[in-house]
């Protein structure tokens, strides 16, 4: 019995995934994924809003290689808070093939930056899903802001569409590449051409430091696995085809908070092909774009 007693909903990550039909090309970067301790070596925070189950470094490394993938970015989760020492070990064991995005508070030092910042962090996330955390202000965000810009790192930002004409300007404030996570989840029973999706294409077409990841088709479907996610498609091709040289894609494994299924980390990769259907544009989706922004050094 571990130290953490894991949450009785929590579903547990896939075991045995399928073979990717496609096969990713050499390179690819798994752009947004995470690491959940082990909890008896790197603790969960104390404000977490959920407890997951362990999902370790080597058991990543072992989804990335079944899959095809080269790198992964590793994206600090929030049941870790703003400890990012689960995050920096995994970057510190990758040989250099992960990078990091890590969560850090508006009191945090130019030395704790530059030390991140040699363990391969390049971004922040800000979050501002209210079911995973209670978000910082705007004026301790700016902060931040300004403290990691200086260092050419980006944003990360994570929100649910209906918030977005709410965080519209202090989005475009935001003195760095900021990127989108998940496309800002829109809700995909509106139309891709519908005004709520609009906002989020005006986003990308009005800021060119906007970027967007394309991922987590199982957090948005409908339709679901058994549609193969396929409801998702015409939002993020959208997307792909629109603003090519900046967009990313990831596993999002261990998919954390999957409450009516977990997918199969194979038949996602499957859907890359559906949302980038030219080998030039999957080659920026997985290789160009990604390297650009996190092995530009
Ligand atoms: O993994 C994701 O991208 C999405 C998450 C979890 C998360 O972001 C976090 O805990 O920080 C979610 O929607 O529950």
């Amino acid at each position: 019995m571990g130290k953490f007693t894991v949450d009785a909903d929590w579903l547990h990550w896939h075991q045995s995934p399928s073979k990717p039909e496609f096969v990713v090309p050499e390179g690819a970067v798994d752009a947004h994924c995470h690491v959940f301790g082990p909890g008896d070596q790197f603790p969960f925070a104390q404000e977490r809003k959920y407890t997951p189950c362990d999902a370790s470094k080597d058991q990543l490394w072992a989804l990335r290689d079944y899959l095809g993938f080269s790198r992964n970015v590793i994206v600090q989760a929030t049941c870790h808070g703003a400890d990012n020492r689960a995050l920096v070990d995994a970057l510190n064991h990758s040989n250099g093939m992960a990078r990091g995005v890590a969560t850090v508070k508006a009191d945090i030092t130019d030395e704790e930056l530059q030390a991140l910042h040699a363990a391969g962090v390049r971004g922040v996330r800000f979050n501002f899903v209210k079911r995973l955390v209670d978000a910082l202000p705007f004026d301790s965000l700016g902060t931040i802001a300004e403290k990691i810009k200086p260092l050419g790192w980006h944003i990360v930002i994570y929100f649910e569409s209906q918030e977005l004409p709410e965080l519209y300007d202090f989005f475009t404030s935001l003195p760095t590449t900021v990127v989108v996570d998940h496309m800002g989840r829109p809700d995909i029973s509106k139309p891709v051409d519908g005004s709520e999706f609009a906002l989020f294409l005006k986003l990308m077409e009005e800021n060119k430091n906007f970027w967007s990841k394309v991922s987590c088709p199982e957090r948005l479907s409908l339709v679901g696995p058994e549609g193969r996610y396929e409801d998702v498609v015409p939002f993020a091709r959208e997307v792909v085809t629109r603003f090519e040289d900046r967009v990313l894609w990831g596993t999002d494994w261990p998919h954390p908070n999957m409450k009516n299924h977990m997918p199969d980390d194979g038949h996602l990769v499957d859907v890359i092909p559906k949302i980038a259907p030219t080998e030039a544009l999957q080659r920026k989706l997985l290789i160009d774009n990604p390297m650009r922004l996190y092995w530009a050094d």
